[in-house]
């Protein structure tokens, strides 16, 4: 696993007016990893996404994309940089066909002309090198679609596009077993494949199933970013519930930045 963070934030503060919706949060994305980000409803998920993807500017604190300190101001920023987020709903054109929707607004022209061989083979070898087999044709309307296909075709378009973090908003939640499935196997591949992966979910199944390890965000503060491997279902839950776990087994009196990498503040009401 890749030491250094491909996305890191430090010290974020977000507020609406009187609302502090994000409290001195930090989170490390690393390459080839999944990062998954977990929190209660409310717990400000969506508002550091926003940050992240620049729907929201930050109030304070810093973002470090490779390295490099970047301002994200806009979402042609985030997307300049190489982040992506695939939301829950898609935002895919149900009247476009696949390849359509893989390269709306982004088409491919010679000359005046749109260049369908060219991207035609562009989304195919997206999907091959995601290892995607389950559609029919690249020509198929996307309403004709099943919904993990859907997000197989919104996840592969991030892959397209060169993005080096994804992020994937509750991407199986309106699916069926099988789907479900699928899809996490896409999610790690697209991990397997170097890219950073922050993976939004409320499923502790999938979370335990396809992350490396685990943000979990309580009242708009990171109450602990572990590795996968060290905690158990019902830490996690209480990290959501509770904002902390007292069987972490980490020294109580360590505040959480002392801890390094893989901070878990288990600290009454977490860091202040
Ligand atoms: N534009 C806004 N103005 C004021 N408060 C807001 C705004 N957006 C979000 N909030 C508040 O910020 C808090 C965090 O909301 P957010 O949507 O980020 O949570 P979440 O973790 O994504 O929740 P969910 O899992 O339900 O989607 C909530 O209390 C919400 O009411």
């Amino acid at each position: 696993m890749a030491a250094t963070p491909l996305l890191e934030l430090s010290g974020i503060n977000k507020g609406f007016g009187p609302v502090q919706v994000l409290h001195d949060v930090s989170l490390s994305v690393y390459p080839g990893e999944v990062t998954a980000l977990v929190g209660d409803n409310g717990a400000g998920k969506s508002t550091m996404v926003k940050c992240i993807s620049g729907i929201y500017q930050i109030d304070s604190g810093t973002v470090t994309f490779e390295g490099n300190q970047v301002a994200i101001h806009t979402p042609s920023d985030a997307s300049t940089l190489g982040i992506e987020v695939v939301y829950q709903d898609l935002a895919l054109c149900d009247n476009l066909d696949v390849v359509q929707n893989m390269f709306l607004g982004r088409e491919k022209k010679r000359g005046i002309v749109l260049d369908e061989p060219t991207m035609e083979q562009m989304a195919g070898d997206a999907l091959a090198s995601l290892s995607v087999r389950t559609l029919k044709s690249l020509r198929q309307l996307v309403a004709s679609l099943s919904g993990g296909q859907r997000q197989t075709v919104a996840i592969a378009k991030a892959v397209l596009w060169n993005s080096k973090v994804v992020i994937l908003d509750e991407p199986t939640a309106a699916l069926g077993v099988a789907q479900t499935a699928q899809v996490l196997e896409l999610v790690r591949r697209l991990a397997d494949n170097g890219l950073g992966v922050v993976l939004i979910s409320h499923n502790m199944n999938d979370v335990f199933a396809v992350s490396d390890r685990i943000a979990a965000l309580y009242l708009g503060r990171m109450a602990a970013q572990v590795k996968t491997t060290d905690v158990t279902h019902s830490q996690v839950v209480e990290l959501i519930t509770a904002g902390r776990s007292g069987n972490l087994g980490l020294p109580p009196e360590k505040p959480a930045a002392e801890l390094g990498g893989d901070v878990v503040d288990i600290t009454p009401g977490g860091e202040k």
